[in-house]
Formats: structure tokens, sequence, C-alpha cells
């Protein structure tokens, strides 16, 4: 039997989750170490964590490309600003849908390359207006199977609220159905929050097992509008910040 449990070509590409504790949230770090540049890139980085994960990078011999956003966070402030002040060249990324500035806007079908490694730039709405899910490619060279960060759009045996920024439940049923639970079922799923201390799914897992998505759009719906979540406490300080990914054209520091 094979377990599906982290992705293979280990040696090629570098793959780490890292987590914020006061936001449950995970940030990911992904290179291809098989270039001599090392060129890597982080996924939904975090103000508070941004020195640990700039340690790690440095520690494995990485340089850091790209510092990409799923969508403007209602919960926490995004490392991006933080870390183009620290480290020269950085690109902060988010997509065009969330009115957001950066330096790179993404739409559908976009690419993030670094190295060889491919991020697709998937529409996922719903939770939040500009919301996006980037999913490595499907080549040979790529990571097997495929990795989808789906940011707050699925979470492992849940889903991100729907009652602000521009959410929509609707919007996110049709999300979730078309644009991941459409990629093969292996496709390793690793979300940008876990409240229950799980890691990782798998497309084939939320299909199944997903108490929300599982349901028919109209008991979807009606699940979203009965959460009754308190708002996030930092919402009116993280929402503008992350507007402008935590700092915009900041004035450089040496690191
Ligand atoms: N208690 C936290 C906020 C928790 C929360 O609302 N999480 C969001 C994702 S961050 S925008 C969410 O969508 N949760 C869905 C769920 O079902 O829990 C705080 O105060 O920060
Ligand atoms: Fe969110």
């Amino acid at each position: 039997m094979v377990f599906h449990t982290t992705p293979s070509h280990a040696s090629k590409y570098l793959f780490r989750q890292l987590f914020e504790k006061d936001s449950s949230t995970y940030t990911y770090l992904l290179a291809d170490v098989s270039h001599p540049q090392k060129h890597a890139v982080l996924i939904d980085p975090v103000d508070k964590t941004v020195d640990r994960d700039l340690s790690l990078i440095h520690n494995l011999g990485l340089k850091l490309i790209y510092a990409v956003n799923t969508h403007v966070h209602a919960d926490h402030v995004t490392g991006t600003g933080m870390l183009k002040s620290k480290v020269s060249g950085v690109i902060s990324v988010i997509s065009k849908a969330s009115n957001a500035k950066a330096d790179l806007l993404v739409e559908s079908g976009d690419r993030i390359v670094v190295g060889d490694l491919v991020l697709e730039v998937l529409p996922t709405p719903g939770h939040t207006v500009g919301c996006v899910t980037y999913v490595t490619g499907d080549g040979p060279d790529q990571p097997q199977p495929r990795i989808a960060f789906t940011g707050d759009a699925l979470l492992i045996r849940g889903c991100g609220r729907t009652d602000f920024q521009g959410g929509s439940s609707a919007e996110l049923y049709k999300s979730v159905h078309s644009q991941i639970f459409s990629l093969p079922e292996e496709t390793l799923v690793y979300p940008a929050h876990d409240y229950k201390g799980f890691t990782v799914s798998t497309v084939g897992e939320e299909k199944q097992y997903n108490p929300r998505l599982t349901k028919d759009k109209e008991t979807f719906k009606s699940i979203m509008e009965n959460l009754n979540l308190a708002y996030p406490k930092m919402i009116d300080v993280a929402v503008p910040a992350n507007m402008v990914c935590g700092l915009q054209d900041p004035v450089p520091t040496t690191h």
C-alpha cells in the first residue's frame, strides 16, 4: 500500500508546513533545491513569525523570491510587508480580485514559477471575494501527488466562514466543487488554518467526509448562515493592514 501523506520529489523540492499558534495559521515554505539558486516561496506568512521563517530560510540556504497570500486575512496581519522590508527583492502576491495592493496581482490561470516548481492560480471566492487556491502543476517534474493550498476556502473537515469581506456561501459552494473537488482525489489539501489539530487532507477525503461541503447547496447555505461565530478579534486591524499586504513599498533594511 502506498501512503500519500507527503509529496514526493523530496530531493528536488523542499516543503515545510509552519504554524502560528495565536491565529492557528499555517504558513508554507516551498523551494526548488535542485537549482543552485534555491529559489523559495512562502504562502500565507504571518507577521509574528516572520523572523522564525527567515531564520529557517537562511539555515536551509534558500533565496526567498515570493511572499504569497491566499486572501486578505481577517484574523492576523500578513508577514508579506515585513518580508519585503527585511529581504530585498521579495515580490508580494495577492489576487487582483481582492482589490488589495501587492507587487503581483494574480488571476485565474496565472502561474507562479519558483525554479521548476509551478503554482497555478485557481479562483476560489466565497470566504472572501478575492480568495484563491494555489495548486502545484500536473507535469511529471512536479510534486506527486499535486498539492492544493486552499487558504480558508476549504479547511480540513470545514471551510471558511462567509459572513464578511464579500463572503457568499453560494459562491463558496461553487468554488470548492468546481475548482478544488475537480482536482485528482489524491491531491493533498493544505489549508491556511486548522483549529482541531489536523495538518493535511486530500481532495478525496474532503469529498467524502467534509461535514459541510458533502451536503447539497441549500443545506450548505443553511449551515453557513447558522455558524454564529464571533468576529475575529483582530479584524479591524488586520483587514486594513492586509489590503496593503501588511506594508507596501517599505523602507528597505538590511538583514
Ligand atoms: N477566533 C478567531 C477567528 C476564527 C475564525 O473566524 N476563523 C475563520 C478563518 S480566519 S478569517 C473561519 O473562517 N472559520 C471558519 C470556522 O468554521 O471556524 C479569532 O478571533 O481570530
Ligand atoms: Fe480568512
